[in-house]
């Protein structure tokens, strides 16, 4: 198998909403995606289509099999936290712990304990006395205790402090991917997430408006800040986007500005956010770049 997922002309619809629309992409082994995209984009209907939550039209491809048809052999191979994720109030950490060795031939019950010695978790801690980082923390050890090559996360980090944030990232970096393995994730923590990424989706209103890597996306875009004086002149040459960086007026272009541009500013390597600013609020960027 080449591809971890692969979509070919894929939409999803809700009765007359198209919430996912007309998507061709593939993952490739050993990537960390972000999904980005606005309230409403369709990151989650794309991530339960590719769970078998949700069917749609046009092809779809997980780990080689039909999400929907080949759901359950789709399951055993696959680690996913969706968005309203919740673990049983009631339950004591190694119970669940028993109940996933029960449910997921390849779960490792050891793997999960392991995971566990990197947070404040205790094995004989009931779900009901932990913090939401602290559940969090323990649906990431579970779910990476699969021994998957995919692993799907809708908004895993909703609602968690800067620091919780910081350390569920650090466990699935340093415990989870491993050069083999692929993860996708969705988040509306553009900047944080950045320096993990391989790769970046942008959906804007169920089309998919950039697929790139954080390579070519350095190598492609470019940003300018420039003096005021030279904002009519920037303004002619029809910028991706214009805002201020440092207090400075910035420009950002897709490929190289115009030559005659070059002196009136400093180049800059534009962050992920002001891609994401540029190219989900722009409806003639999106048709370009579809
Ligand atoms: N069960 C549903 N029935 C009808 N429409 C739905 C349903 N679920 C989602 N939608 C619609 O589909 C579109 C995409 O929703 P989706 O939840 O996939 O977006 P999202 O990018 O995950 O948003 P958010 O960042 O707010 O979670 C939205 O317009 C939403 O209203």
């Amino acid at each position: 198998m080449e591809h971890l997922i692969e979509a070919s002309g894929f939409s999803l619809r809700y009765g007359r909403k198209t919430a996912v629309d007309n998507l061709s992409f593939h993952i490739p082994k050993g990537r960390v995606v972000g999904l980005l995209g606005h309230n409403g984009a369709g990151k989650t209907s794309l991530m339960k289509a590719m769970v078998g939550l949700h069917g749609g039209s046009g092809s779809l491809k997980v780990l080689g099999l039909d999400p929907i048809s080949q759901r359950g052999e789709l399951l055993e191979s696959l680690s996913y936290i969706p968005d309203v994720a919740v673990l049983p109030r009631w339950a004591r950490v190694h119970e669940l712990i028993t109940l996933m060795s029960g449910l997921q031939p390849k779960f490792s019950a050891e793997r999960a304990r392991k995971l566990l010695t990197r947070t404040s978790v205790g094995v004989n801690d009931k779900v009901k006395s932990l913090s939401k980082g602290m559940v969090t923390q323990l649906h990431l050890a579970l779910i990476a205790a699969i021994d998957s090559k995919l692993m799907i996360l809708d908004e895993p980090t909703l609602g968690l402090d800067v620091m919780s944030r910081k350390s569920f990232y650090e466990m699935l970096i340093d415990e989870w991917c491993d050069g083999e393995r692929s993860v996708i994730i969705s988040t509306h923590q553009v900047e944080e997430i950045e320096s993990l990424l391989s790769d970046v989706m942008m959906l804007d209103e169920g089309k998919l408006v950039l697929n790139i890597s954080l390579e070519e996306m350095d190598s492609r875009f470019v940003a300018l800040a420039h003096d005021p004086a030279a904002a009519d002149a920037i303004a002619d040459a029809h910028p991706l986007l214009r805002y201020r960086q440092q207090g400075r007026p910035a420009a950002l272009f897709d490929g190289a500005p115009p030559a005659h541009l070059e002196g009136v500013g400093q180049r800059f390597r534009p962050s992920l956010v002001d891609l994401f600013m540029a190219l989900t609020r722009k409806p003639e960027m999106q048709r370009q770049q579809a």
